[in-house]
């Protein structure tokens, strides 16, 4: 029997897009981050916001001439992210290089399992004036903690998140993240990480634990049955 899974969340649901493709969205969505960064921050005259807010809702209207029913997977890992099914969730809003939300952040496996993420935040990430918005810091311990899990084996949604503001986290400089797995028990995985300034200042701590969905395995189950019957 198969089991029922909203058509969204299933892989195989997906549309998969090559390099090239990847490349030239990639582009649009660094541009549109920048445009992000102008709106925000924009002080020209009021009548030529007004201009500009019509010739950007005709570019909405071209792109959305042609639209997936989801956001697309990458067919080949992306630069900078691990090779997994994870790195290529092109639309992911912490990871994915189509999201324009997305600041985008990187994620590097290290040799011993743990993992590093280098990144600077700006103004449309600001929440205390000057400073990283924690519900930005929480996305990326999330999405960052999540993927540390997965690439120890164990992929999971996240059941618990729990984060530690220590110091204000700084707009415009590069930040640190740093990832380990803590504990494995049968699908459940902990891991914890921390943010670092340049100088080497913790600013937030998380701890998280991760669970892989009965549905899922359930999922892997049936489809192991249909190979073995085909
Ligand atoms: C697959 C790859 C995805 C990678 C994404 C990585 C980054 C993105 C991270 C996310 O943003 S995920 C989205 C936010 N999280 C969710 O939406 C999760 C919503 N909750 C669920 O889907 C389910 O509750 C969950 C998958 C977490 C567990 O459901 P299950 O039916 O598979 O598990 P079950 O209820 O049988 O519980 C299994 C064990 O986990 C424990 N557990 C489950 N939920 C828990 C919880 N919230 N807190 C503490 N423990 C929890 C539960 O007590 C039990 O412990 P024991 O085995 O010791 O009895």
């Amino acid at each position: 029997m198969t089991t029922a899974l909203p058509p969204t969340i299933r892989p195989q649901d997906r549309s998969f897009l090559g390099e090239e493709q990847v490349a030239v969205r990639a582009r649009l969505a660094e541009e549109v981050r920048a445009l992000i960064d102008a709106v925000v921050l924009t002080d020209v005259p009021d009548a030529e916001i007004a201009e500009i807010t019509g010739q950007v809702r005709a570019l909405t209207d071209r792109l959305g001439a042609a639209r997936l029913g989801a956001a697309p997977m990458a067919d080949t890992p992306i630069d900078g992210l691990i090779a997994s099914g994870m790195s290529r969730q092109l639309g992911n809003p912490v990871t994915g290089v189509l999201n324009p939300v997305a600041p985008p952040i990187p994620f590097e496996a290290l040799p011993d399992g743990s993992v590093r993420s280098v990144f600077t935040l700006d103004e449309p990430y600001e929440g205390p004036p000057g400073l990283v918005h924690g519900g930005i810091s929480a996305a990326i311990f999330d999405q960052v903690l999540g993927m540390t899990a997965g690439m120890s084996g164990v992929p999971g949604f996240t059941a618990t998140l729990e984060l530690r503001y220590r110091r204000p986290t700084p707009l415009r400089v590069p930040l640190t993240l740093k990832a380990r797995i803590t504990r494995r028990e049968g699908r459940k995985c902990w891991a914890d990480g921390e943010i670092t300034t340049p100088d080497g200042r913790v600013t937030v701590e998380a701890t998280a634990m991760f669970v892989t969905p009965r549905h899922l395995l359930a999922e892997e189950a049936d489809e192991a049955q249909e190979q073995r019957t085909s």
